[in-house]
């Protein structure tokens, strides 16, 4: 299935709060192309989020449009799947309980149905190396575990937009490493476009195809970098000449924005 095309024009968003307008977002437009992998990258507080809110149709822009294959959008689309950082599962519901909710919501199962179902969760957790763990509950697994479960969760529906707000955000270092792996693994299988929001610069170079690079609040764009290395990437790619002109690249709009210092 090809993933979506998204037009961003325009974007702004503003707050009313008690101590007056917050402004997070200001005009940023971004045209994203059908079964891409976009990241974005910025300080804190420059509006990542709510960009992603506004595209998973959670919150509205105050400011200019957003369609997804040329339709406007004016609330929750089906096909967009969003990961938090949060793994959010139910604690009393399973594994396998917890990767079918989304459907079940949005589903009334048959006998026949659910079995399938029940085999393509099966699918899914032996993809991101969980095979067995259906039946196990949250409190069972690690923290990468819990969020390779909020993974399959997003991709049981066949998304063709999957969002990502900082997913990676709370793990171990090497928990991380390999979850980007795995999530190049799923990107190569499910080709749907994917907005991808981090800290990391490296995670945001290895990963994407483009990435944005947002100002401090008001979230505007800087940059919008076309990254040239090959696919599919491995590990090998993270000691790519290339790699690092990236890294550096991006880390040098930070400098000039004084984001990134040194003492
Ligand atoms: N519902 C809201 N009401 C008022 N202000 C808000 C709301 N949501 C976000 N903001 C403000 O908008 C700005 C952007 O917030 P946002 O969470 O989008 O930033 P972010 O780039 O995702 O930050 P971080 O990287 O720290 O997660 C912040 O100043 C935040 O306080």
């Amino acid at each position: 299935m090809a993933g979506k095309t998204i037009a961003i024009q325009n974007v702004e968003k503003k707050f009313e709060t008690r101590t007056g307008v917050v402004q997070a977002l200001s005009k940023v437009s971004l045209n994203i192309e059908s079964s891409s992998f976009v990241s974005v990258v910025g300080p804190s507080g420059c509006g990542k989020s709510t960009l992603m809110n506004l595209l998973a149709g959670l919150d509205q822009p105050t400011g200019g449009t957003i369609e997804m294959d040329g339709s406007t959008m004016n609330g929750p689309q089906s096909g967009n799947a969003v990961v938090f950082q949060k793994d959010l599962l139910l604690e009393w519901r399973t594994v396998q309980g917890n990767i079918l909710l989304p459907y079940e919501l949005e589903n009334r199962l048959n006998r026949k149905q659910l079995a399938e179902q029940k085999r393509k969760t099966n699918e899914l957790l032996s993809m991101v190396g969980l095979d067995g763990f259906g039946d196990k509950y949250p409190f069972e697994l690690s923290g990468g575990m819990k969020q390779r479960v909020s993974i399959c969760r997003a991709l049981i529906q066949n998304p063709s937009l999957l969002m990502m707000d900082e997913p990676f955000g709370a793990l171990d270092a090497l928990t991380r490493e390999q979850m980007m792996y795995d999530l190049l693994k799923i990107y190569t299988k499910y080709k749907c476009t994917i907005i991808f929001i981090t800290h990391s610069i490296e995670e945001a170079v290895f990963l994407s195809d483009r990435v944005i690079v947002m100002s401090p609040r008001p979230g505007s764009i800087l940059k919008d970098i076309s990254i040239q290395l090959e696919r599919p990437r491995s590990m090998e790619t993270r000691t790519h000449p290339k790699f690092f002109e990236h890294v550096r690249e991006i880390r040098e709009v930070f400098q000039s924005q004084g984001i990134l210092t040194e003492v």
